[in-house]
């Protein structure tokens, strides 16, 4: 049974919350209101007296003196008469019996008030009043006051009278939904909306037979202006079919090209940070990744994260080898730098294709787009056309005549106009769809990204979205997801912590360790992977993700969270976006000055023997040299401080003759009659305990706190 409260109590006992409370009071019991939880012994303490009162009672109503609980019971039993009055297939007997019951009670009732018509209003209000009702979500006073079917005029009252101020617009919380009901004896149910909200649940396998080619998703990435624009550019120029709506083509995210009849889907955000940021919502897109790299400029720091995201990814990479119409152009180097990162060409006995271009001059793009719908082929890229269309937003945006604008990309089945959809946290109807031509469309394939209105609000970059063949389901998974990401964002999912990985190791939930390495210098940071890398702990291995120089980025952080990676940075430490977007993420960096410590510390992770976040502290004891016993206090132990210093917000022991009697909360410091915050060695105080009151002179109170440890 859970915990009993004043109110219930007082229903139970058929009082007013107040007469309790008032009771308790006498009882020198303090408590905070009727939402407070009554302990055993306040209620044995309680049932004594009212015990007693009722005796009391008794003789006066004996004696013909009236009062208000009789009125009460008097005017209860009134209102189930009238509900019996009401019930027509009630028996005869007990019709009789309770017109006789009624007649004397009306009687009664008619001597003690005389009200008249008003009363009978009440009675008729409380004839109307439910027994039960239910709510799903919240509700507001008015809300309340219409289940009820009461005035909200009343219902406004009755929350003043509980100390809510509350306009009747108001959301109420779900204690004073349940008092108001229980002061009307109407017992409340709040229905928790079950409804499945992951996509995958809707999603259905498909038999191999339904499965056609689609086009390939590519992103292209690269280093800071080794041509990643310009390629876009290029292509969309040379390969993207203008004509129909004019040529004019539309930035919605992503465009299609075309070779040999065949297409391909490019994604229009170049970098890696756009990929990666989709990646740790959970979209992965692309399908394949072109790293671009300046034949004149070589492997440069972003080339390598690039790299580093794509293998995280698992996406295989095209190297296109761009600004081969440059004099200073040295491919060669291009090829070397990279061996170094496993990206071998053919020609070297590897598997990684490599195309030179020129994007600037429009050269080598066939062949681009050849390779790449080589690795395509070889990647067996499919999808069902055939069914309720799935896939991510690649971008959104509010339109001021248009609403909600969201650039989708299709993965898996049809869009079509007049869908209805889920997107993220939002839904609505496909009202209408354009594609990358700006040509209005009616259905959508797999791999096509098309601009679509209709929704209730804007989604966010990488969020899913799915098709339902039923408005009002789509409607309600959609006002699930939208309340789901409401709770969810308060408290956002955890990543993998150094704190908890022995437990995910011992449940063989983790075997791969991901780990990003950033340090000041390049020979540190490879001095830490290579140590890193010999931690042999059963069947987990770390797996160093990506290692760079400099603060620690957000472009570390994303690529951590996606890949659920823990960042180590030696001597170097986070940048404030990095910090931000670190706590936002919940991953963890582990900042280091020395390089055994941080191969101690993982070391110690994987196998279970981190220390706690936080160790004890004590900071000071007490002698206890007198107790004072205050019925509503409790006991006072008049202390003297033998050294460092007491606290008001330190957690307290009490020690009997060398043995830990009690650990607990401190709940007053006193010195004289005034509350204080500390009180220092050689000083006399007043110590109360939380909730222990069997303190004695010559005990030791001893304070302490729990610091957090610097594991740097
Ligand atoms: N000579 C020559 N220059 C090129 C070529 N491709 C791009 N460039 C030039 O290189 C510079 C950078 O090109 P962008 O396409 O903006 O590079 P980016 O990688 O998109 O750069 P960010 O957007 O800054 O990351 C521009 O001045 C381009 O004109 C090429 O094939 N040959």
């Amino acid at each position: 049974m859970g915990k009993m409260r004043i109110y219930e109590y007082a229903k139970e006992k058929n009082k007013t919350s107040k007469e309790v409370i008032e009771q308790l009071k006498k009882l020198d019991v303090e408590v905070a209101n009727h939402m407070s939880s009554i302990t055993a012994e306040m209620r044995n303490k309680l049932e004594k007296t009212f015990h007693k009162n009722k005796e009391t009672k008794a003789k006066e109503t004996s004696r013909g003196t009236n009062n208000q609980a009789q009125t009460e019971k008097a005017s209860k039993k009134t209102a189930q008469h009238q509900k019996q009055q009401s019930n027509q297939s009630k028996n005869q007997q007990k019709k009789q019996g309770n017109k006789q019951k009624n007649r004397q009670q009306n009687r009664q009732q008619k001597g003690r008030n005389k009200k008249g018509a008003m009363q009978i209003k009440q009675q008729e209000q409380v004839q109307e009043t439910p027994k039960h009702i239910v709510y799903s979500e919240t509700l507001t006073v008015n809300g309340l006051a219409e289940k009820l079917h009461k005035d909200v005029s009343e219902i406004i009252k009755k929350l003043m009278f509980l100390g809510i101020m509350a306009t009747k617009n108001q959301d109420l919380d779900d204690d004073a939904v349940e008092l108001i009901c229980s002061d009307y004896n109407v017992t409340v149910e709040k229905e928790i909306i079950l409804e499945d909200t992951d996509f995958d649940k809707y999603r259905k396998e498909d038999d191999e037979q339904d499965l056609i080619e689609r086009p390939a998703v590519v992103t292209i990435m690269g280093h800071v202006d080794h041509g990643k624009t310009t390629l876009l550019d290029s292509i969309r120029h040379t390969k993207v079919t203008a004509g129909e709506a004019g040529g004019i083509t539309q930035h919605i995210g992503a465009y299609q090209a075309e070779n040999d009849g065949k297409k391909v889907t490019f994604l229009d955000t170049p970098g890696h940070e756009a990929f990666t940021s989709m990646r740790s919502r959970g979209a992965q897109i692309t399908d394949i990744a072109i790293l671009v790299v300046a034949a004149d400029d070589g492997v440069m720091p972003q080339t390598v994260e690039a790299i580093n995201h794509a293998k995280a990814a698992e996406v295989p990479i095209i190297v296109a080898v761009n600004k081969m119409d440059k004099e200073t152009a040295n491919p060669d180097r291009v090829m070397q730098e990279l061996t170094e990162y496993q990206l071998i060409p053919e020609d070297w006995g590897g598997s990684t294709i490599f195309v030179p271009i020129s994007a600037i001059k429009g050269e080598g793009i066939d062949e681009l787009l050849e390779m790449i719908l080589l690795v395509a082929e070889m990647e067996e890229l499919k999808a069902n056309p055939n069914k309720a269309a799935f896939g991510t937003v690649i971008d959104a945006q509010l339109d001021r005549g248009r609403g909600a604008v969201a650039s989708l990309l299709v993965q898996d089945g049809t869009l079509s106009v007049g869908d209805s959809i889920v997107v993220g946290n939002t839904f609505g109807r496909v009202r209408a769809m354009v594609n990358d031509l700006g040509q209005r469309i009616d259905k959508a394939e797999p791999s096509t990204p098309v601009e679509i209105t209709g929704l209730n609000a804007v989604p966010q970059a990488g969020d899913q979205f799915l098709v339902f063949t039923d408005e009002r389901k789509a409607r309600q998974i959609g006002e699930t997801r939208q309340q789901q990401h409401i709770v969810e964002s308060r408290g956002s999912q955890a990543k993998i912590s150094l704190d908890d990985l022995f437990e995910q190791i011992k449940q063989g939930e983790m075997k791969d360790l991901n780990v990003i390495i950033k340090a000041d210098v390049q020979g540190s940071a490879e001095a830490l992977a290579a140590s890193l890398r010999k931690i042999e702990v059963e069947n987990v291995q770390i797996n160093i993700i990506h290692t760079g120089v400099g603060a620690i980025t957000e472009s570390d952080v994303i690529l951590a969270s996606a890949s659920n990676a823990v960042v180590i940075g030696f001597n170097v430490r986070p940048d404030v976006n990095a910090q931000k977007a670190a706590e936002s993420e919940k991953v963890d960096l582990r900042l280091h000055r020395v390089i055994y410590k941080a191969i101690e510390e993982m070391e110690a992770a994987m196998k279970g023997l981190l220390d706690p976040e936080y160790e004890e502290k004590v900071i000071g004891q007490a002698e206890v040299r007198e107790t004072f016993k205050v019925s509503k206090i409790g006991t006072i132990a008049g202390s003297y401080v033998t050294n460092g210093k007491i606290t008001r917000n330190a957690n307290v022991r009490l020690i009997r003759n060398g043995v830990v009697l009690y650990e607990g909360e401190l709940l007053a410091l006193k010195r004289f009659k005034d509350d204080v915050r500390e009180v220092v060695q050689n000083y006399e105080c007043g110590i109360t305990i939380k909730d222990f009151n069997d303190i004695k002179t010559g005990d030791t109170i001893e304070a302490f706190v729990m610091e957090e440890i610097d594991r740097t």
